[in-house]
């Protein structure tokens, strides 16, 4: 199948001589929720403005639905909503004329029942008649979502779209993005956040340091990263690992005071009952115990390593 969004080659180095991206291939279908994960300064704003026609690549080629983002500019961008992770509006305007403005942009006629919908959408209505600067930052960002879809984009671009957004638009973000699929829309976001990829992706996409050095389904990403860790506050603190544990491989924190267990919260056995039942018959007394997932930081270690390992 065609994919609708297809980037061959894409690079970009900074007039200030920074290599922010290094040759990226990418296809995406239509109807995916691709999800572009990565730290900080990784690359992701960096790859979707290119593909957005805002920032020029250093190499390669882009098209979107078969138009190239280059020489067919305005084809390629009629197709495209993005919403950026900076607040790019006219504080003055009110919610309604500022999404009509948006849509007229893009050369297209009014489409009064549809804005309605989108406003709907992102619980908006009520407040269509407000002036942007009298929303919480929240609500700022709803406009931003409503401008990007007035035009009725058939790929639209999320750049970080809950970065310091509290749990409640999170939440209403995550729905919206599935109904948006639902109708057909591709959608591609960035995040910092594991847990918004593994919420909303189909597919997830990892760069680091302008690399993409991973693209896989979700379902088999999670399996690989389904790493958790214990750590286990003593009651008093130790100077070294015992041996008998050696075979849990542990390590020793906040000195001494904490044992960290890094266990695959896939696999069958956790090996956590047993090392609790050795902690007991060593003596061991412990106050606390608290298991998380893996931070992304420890994925992108993890799969870091990995890699110069393959290398
Ligand atoms: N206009 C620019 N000129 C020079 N360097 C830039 C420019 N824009 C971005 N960079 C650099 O390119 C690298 C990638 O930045 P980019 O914004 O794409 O990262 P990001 O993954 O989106 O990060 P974040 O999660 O912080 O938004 C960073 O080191 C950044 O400082």
């Amino acid at each position: 199948m065609q994919p609708i969004l297809s980037v061959r080659g894409v690079s970009k180095t900074y007039a200030s001589g920074h290599r922010a991206l290094e040759p990226v291939d990418l296809d995406i279908a239509k109807g995916e929720i691709f999800a572009l994960l990565g730290p900080n300064g990784a690359g992701k704003t960096t790859l979707i403005s290119i593909i957005c026609g805002i920032v020029t690549p250093s190499t390669g080629t882009i098209t979107v639905m078969g138009h190239d983002t280059i020489h067919d500019f305005r084809a390629a961008r009629s197709v495209i909503g993005l919403v950026p992770q900076e607040l790019s509006v006219d504080m003055f305007e009110t919610v309604l004329a500022t999404v009509r403005y948006s849509r007229r942009l893009f050369g297209k006629a009014g489409h009064d029942s549809y804005i309605e919908q989108v406003l709907r959408d992102l619980s908006l209505w009520d407040k269509r008649h407000a002036k942007i600067r009298e929303l919480s930052g929240g609500m700022k960002r709803r406009v931003l979502i409503a401008k990007a879809l007035s035009h009725e984009p058939d790929v639209l671009f999320l750049d970080e779209p809950t970065a310091g957004v509290d749990v409640a638009l999170r939440r209403d973000m995550w729905k919206l993005v599935h109904r948006l699929r639902e109708r057909g829309t591709t959608i591609i976001l960035t995040t910092h956040y594991i847990e918004e990829a593994e919420e909303m992706a189909d597919r997830v996409g990892v760069i680091d340091k302008g690399r993409i050095i991973l693209i896989e389904r979700k379902a088999e990403l999670m399996k690989k990263l389904g790493k958790r860790q214990m750590l286990i506050s003593l009651q008093e603190p130790m100077t070294a690992i015992p041996a008998d544990l050696a075979e849990w491989h542990l390590t020793l924190e906040n000195e001494g005071h904490i044992v960290r267990y890094i266990f695959d919260a896939q696999a069958e056995h956790t090996g956590i009952p047993s090392l609790l039942r050795k902690l007991a018959e060593l003596g061991v007394g412990f106050k606390d115990l608290e298991t998380s997932k893996s931070s992304l930081e420890d994925i992108f270690v993890d799969l870091v390593e990995h890699k110069e390992q393959a290398a």
